[in-house]
């Protein structure tokens, strides 16, 4: 998911915590990319946590991993991290 435009965070946040609350979907681990971090306009990891309300996230484990897919920096660690979550479902 890339997420540029800083208006848009709190209808996406709004839209993620309605596909969270899908049964299917239940306990399982979320990851969200910052990605484009290799421009000085990218918005922060931490505003886009916070513009996405991930905080409010309590019944399952998150993360917000900074990224570049131009750089590629970033992208192992979130695929790493998915790769040790994947299998966590919180009940
Ligand atoms: N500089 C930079 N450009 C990127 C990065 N990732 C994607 N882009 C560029 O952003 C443009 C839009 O990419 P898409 O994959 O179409 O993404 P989108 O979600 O449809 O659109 P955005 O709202 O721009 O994220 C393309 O020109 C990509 O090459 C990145 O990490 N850094």
């Amino acid at each position: 998911m890339l997420y540029a435009d800083r208006k848009r965070f709190e209808e996406t946040g709004q839209e993620l915590a309605e596909l969270l609350e899908e049964e299917k979907l239940s306990g399982v681990p979320v990851l969200v990319f910052a990605n484009k971090q290799d421009l000085m306009t990218a918005a922060p990891a931490a505003e886009i946590a916070e513009g996405l309300n991930l905080h409010t996230i309590r019944d399952r484990i998150w993360q917000i991993q900074a990224c570049s897919a131009v750089t590629s920096e970033g992208v192992q660690d979130g695929m790493t991290w998915v790769c040790k979550n994947i299998a966590t479902r919180k009940k």
